[in-house]
């Protein structure tokens, strides 16, 4: 693994920057499975990534990767059933999940509409365990993440006890955005990972994007400043708007 770094990248409009992060995948994707013989993912949910999850499902992309060889999970989920317009893992299920060769038991669900949030999160964190083995904590190939106009990433907010978090690598959180009551991947499951690739579009996000990238480091104010793998690569791919205020809009 390479030591932490970080790579910005702006393009002009969400097409654009899905098909880039497309091949980002791909790549990655490839990378993995012949360094260790899997590609293991997680996903984000939000608007931003529909474009991102539908091109995956598509040529040149889909045959590019080997789908019997990788393992999906959610780096957040709202307490809503798996049906629902507001469920992350649904977003994913429509234009990606029904659309390639995965078995059921490669999509690892997250259990956001379980009542019993303390037994969900650690029912996840079983699974990544299972997945991932019992030894550290699990170091995923790619996590791919978005934010927040106020700097939120996966479901870690502003000013909230999740972001200090260091026992768990799940927990349940209640956040300022509807639906509040969500599951959230932990700071030290975030920063094991080999990859994070951040998707942020839209001029609404164009001040956190600055304070978060060229800001002093204060990651209660913008949770996505704590996300810095010790050991991994970090890449942000933003379109114009997002990006205005960025002094350098490539690194
Ligand atoms: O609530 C959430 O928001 C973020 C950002 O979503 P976007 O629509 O602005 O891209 C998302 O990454 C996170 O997974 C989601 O639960």
């Amino acid at each position: 693994m390479q030591e932490q770094s970080m790579h910005i990248a702006t393009y002009p409009d969400v097409g654009t920057l899905s098909q880039e992060a497309a091949r980002y995948i791909v790549r990655i994707a490839k990378e993995s499975i012949a360094t260790h013989g899997r590609f293991t993912i997680a996903l984000s949910g939000g608007t931003t990534p529909k474009k991102l999850y539908g091109l995956l499902a598509e040529e040149p992309y889909r045959s590019q990767i080997d789908w019997a060889l990788v393992e999906i999970f959610w780096s957040d989920e709202r307490n809503v059933p798996p049906s629902s317009q507001d469920s992350n893992y649904y977003l994913a299920k429509e234009v990606l999940l029904d659309k390639v060769p995965l078995a059921e038991k490669q999509i690892h669900r997250m259990p956001g509409e379980d009542p019993d949030r303390d037994a969900a999160s650690q029912a996840y964190e079983a699974d990544l365990r299972r997945t991932f083995g019992s030894a550290g904590i699990p170091a995923f190939d790619l996590i791919q993440l978005g934010m927040g106009p106020e700097g939120h990433t996966a479901s870690l907010f502003p000013h909230q006890p999740s972001l200090h978090e260091q026992q768990r690598l799940i927990m349940p959180v209640d956040v300022p955005k509807p639906p509040p009551p969500r599951l959230t991947f932990t700071p030290p499951l975030l920063n094991a990972a080999i990859h994070v690739l951040f998707l942020v579009t839209g001029a609404e996000k164009a001040e956190a994007v600055q304070a978060v990238l060229e800001g002093p480091h204060q990651p209660d104010e913008y949770p996505a400043q704590i996300v810095r793998p010790t050991q991994g690569e970090v890449t942000w791919m933003f379109d114009t708007a997002a990006a205005a205020n960025l002094r350098n809009k490539q690194v």
